[in-house]
């Protein structure tokens, strides 16, 4: 097993990356534990691989469960299921000491992170991601939340974790596009700050696509790792953090234009969106021009959408695309901020990007 610690001091905690680990729930998160009970937020495809182990885990390890199985997919990140979910943690008494446990993706961690993180005015949970960009990514740094119609987690809170487990097993029953689809963010890793780590990838990534175990859980090391160390220096994103951005102004805006549907997987967004960045750094002088091809190539190496045309359905016109990023979070004073790059493994925020270099990229595709 790798362990990575992330230090913020009184909120610190502990991403567990192995095998086996549901198999050894109980112990893994007995020490967190004032009473033998726990509450379970998943979704409807989670349960069906994992619910039945985990419960049977806890309970042999003398600890009580009750679970609560929401509809998969990004729509469950809204307001309704939001108030469904606190609710029933009420329901379940759940008290201010207690465990809330997400077992899921990025979907039901967002959201039970945030129903623990307003419950009661704040317990504390336990992330079990499942999918490959829980792993990588969603499980850990506090982020939680929920969508609304006028765009992409913009009602939120962050909350970190008290434990993170990343179980690698759990990736054998996680479709092949949703693996695919997770993989965008590990490749985002490599290319905002870790070039060797990208190398690697472009070498390695087909490999644990076919499910190599060593390399899925190196993979999942480096980047919590990567992601540890960047949350640690700059919690709320005052500054670095934006780099896990990358990609994601364009990424978001699609997903809205999308309807947060299955036409365009967050991870998919990533992916085609850290190639948009790289093209409107390469626009501006800034990026090699060999560096956005290498990019792409990698990612039809992996069987991975990389443009606009491979989304299926009809998109806005890039004035609309434009006017969806207006609601990031990374606005300051109604003017857009992207990360751009210098070179593959070198990101940074840039404040004073030309509305029409970015048009020239949606224009592009
Ligand atoms: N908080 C953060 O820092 C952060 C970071 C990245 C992404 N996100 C968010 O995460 C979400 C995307 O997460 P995701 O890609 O995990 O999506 P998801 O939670 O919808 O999971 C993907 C699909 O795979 C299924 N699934 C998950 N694990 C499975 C398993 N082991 N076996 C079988 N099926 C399984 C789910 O039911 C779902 O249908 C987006 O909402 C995104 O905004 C948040
Ligand atoms: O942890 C972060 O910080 C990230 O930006 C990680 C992103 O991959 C993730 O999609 C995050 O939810 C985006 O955050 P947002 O603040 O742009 O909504
Ligand atoms: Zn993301």
């Amino acid at each position: 097993m790798d362990t990575v610690a992330v230090d913020l001091g009184p909120r610190s905690y502990e991403v567990r990356i192995g095998r086996g680990l549901i198999g050894r729930a109980a112990e893994e998160i007995g020490d967190l534990l004032r009473r033998p009970r726990v509450a379970i937020i998943t979704d409807e495809n989670v349960a069906a691989a994992a619910l039945a182990p985990l419960e049977a885990a806890l309970s042999a390890g003398g600890i009580a469960s009750a679970a609560l199985v929401l509809p998969p997919g990004e729509s469950t990140k809204s307001w309704p299921h939001l108030s469904r979910s606190v609710d029933w943690l009420l329901e379940q008494k759940v008290e201010r000491r207690d465990v809330v446990i997400a077992l899921g993706g990025g979907v039901i961690g967002d959201l039970a992170g945030f129903a623990a993180s307003i419950l009661r005015r704040g317990v504390r949970f336990v992330q079990i991601p499942t999918s490959l960009l829980a792993m990588v990514d969603s499980s850990v740094g506090g982020k939680t939340g929920i969508n609304t119609a006028q765009g992409k987690n913009l009602v939120g809170a962050f909350h970190q974790p008290a434990r993170v487990l990343a179980d690698i097993d759990l990736l054998d029953s996680l479709p092949a596009r949703e693996f695919r689809a997770g993989y965008g963010e590990v490749v985002k890793y490599g290319l905002l700050g870790d070039a060797a780590f990208f190398e690697w990838l472009e070498r390695s990534g087909p490999n644990m696509a076919q499910g190599a175990l060593d390399l899925r859980q190196a993979a999942v090391r480096r980047s919590v790792e990567m992601k540890a160390r960047i949350v640690e220096r700059d919690e709320t994103e005052e500054g670095e953090r934006a780099l896990l951005n990358l990609g994601h102004t364009f990424c978001h805006a699609l997903e809205r234009a999308t309807g947060y549907s299955d036409r365009l997987l967050h991870g998919e967004g990533v992916a085609i969106g850290c190639l948009m960045a790289m093209e409107l750094s390469r626009k501006l002088g800034l990026l090699p021009q060999e560096a956005p091809g290498r990019l792409a190539a990698h990612l039809s190496a992996m069987g991975m959408k990389a443009s606009l045309a491979d989304i299926p359905g009809d998109l806005p016109g890039a004035e609309r695309l434009l006017d969806l990023m207006g609601q990031d979070k990374k606005v300051v004073d109604g003017r857009l901020r992207f990360i751009l790059m210098r070179d593959i493994g070198e990101a940074f925020v840039a404040a004073d990007v030309p509305p029409e270099a970015v048009l020239e990229v949606l224009r592009a595709g």
